[in-house]
């Protein structure tokens, strides 16, 4: 059987929350999630490529706001996967699958690409193990971590086409001599091109703004798929989204929480002046779990030093509660 316990720098701590009782009917998440070293062993029978209902689900953190430095926005993300379990501690627990905890990867200096070489060996082990594996970023360098776990798992190698899903209001496509927050997606097309793969990408909440010319037209020529902020209506989302499940086996969500308006997730590097409504990238989020397609998901661009009274965190705790049902 697969081991359950990944290569980590920093091993799970203790999670924390509101008491009302021991009994399931009080549940919190606080209570039910085990770390990955007490988990006895793989439920699944761990098929690469089979997303079997229920498999548990593993939360990892990747401890880095190095790409978001080198983007030039505002450091401080490297704090953000003890704010998002601080944030999900509390909450009613009413998941139908286990939730484990594999600690932290981290990024404490310049050497992202180690860091996020270290991350993707982490999920391609999870993933090949069977587990469902959600990543608490970090910038959205993250992306580019989970990316090389995710190319790497059994699915993506036995041929499942993978298509990759992100809420932004940013391509995050620069064509920069160093990679960063701002590259992850550029990356992962060449990547693809380097492995003779089609690169199937699709944006929700892109805002023109915030975008150049020169970010359109790589997507364009990547034929990337983008809603923008403004066309962001309920059933536009989910008529697109729909889509693009369509036309894949597997799926990466990556959620930047800039994608959302400044009022809802203030704790971000590049806060959004019109943004995502809420209820939309929820139903998303729901959509999602629904598909029977999520392969792995992660949550990016928390930075806990700009959140007010924690609103950021707590949303990235919904969000990713939501799409663990
Ligand atoms: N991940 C960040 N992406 C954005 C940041 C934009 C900004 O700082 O204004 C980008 O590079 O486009
Ligand atoms: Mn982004
Ligand atoms: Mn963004």
């Amino acid at each position: 059987m697969a081991s359950l316990t990944p290569d980590v720098d920093t091993p799970p701590s203790a999670w924390t929350g509101r008491f009302d009782g021991d009994g399931p009917e009080h549940r919190r998440w606080w209570q039910a999630v085990e770390s990955c070293a007490d988990a006895a062993g793989s439920d699944t029978n761990g098929q690469a490529g089979v997303l079997a209902d229920g498999r548990p689900a593993v939360l990892l953190g990747f401890c880095s706001d190095e790409g978001v430095r080198r983007n030039k926005g505002r450091p401080g993300a490297a704090a953000a996967p003890a704010a998002i379990r601080k944030a999900l501690g509390p909450l009613a627990f009413h998941l139908d699958r286990s939730v484990r905890d594999a600690g932290d990867v981290m990024v404490p200096g310049p050497d992202l690409e180690g860091g996020q070489d270290r991350l993707g060996s982490a999920v391609t082990a999870l993933l090949d193990a069977g587990h469902l594996t959600v990543v608490l970023g970090g910038g959205h360098e993250t992306a580019y971590a989970s990316y090389l776990g995710v190319s790497a798992s059994g699915a993506v190698r036995n041929g499942r086409r993978l298509g990759v899903l992100n809420l932004d209001a940013h391509f995050d496509l620069r064509d920069e001599p160093v990679p960063s927050s701002g590259t992850p997606f550029l990356q992962m097309a060449r990547a693809e091109a380097g492995a003779g793969r089609e690169f199937r990408y699709a944006v929700v909440g892109i805002s023109e703004a915030n975008n150049t010319r020169a970010l359109f037209d790589t997507a364009d020529r990547l034929g990337v798929r983008y809603l923008l902020d403004e066309d962001c209506e309920a059933d536009r989302v989910e008529a697109f989204v729909a889509s693009f499940l369509d036309g894949i086996d597997v799926l990466y969500l990556t959620i930047d929480l800039d994608v959302l308006p400044a009022s809802v997730a203030p704790g971000v590097s590049a806060p959004a002046a019109y943004g995502v409504p809420l209820p939309v990238i929820s139903a998303v989020c729901r959509q999602v779990a629904r598909s029977g397609k999520l392969l792995h998901c992660d949550v990016a661009e928390l930075n806990p030093e700009f959140d007010l009274d924690h609103r950021t965190a707590r949303v990235a705790a919904r969000l990713v509660d939501t799409l663990l049902r």
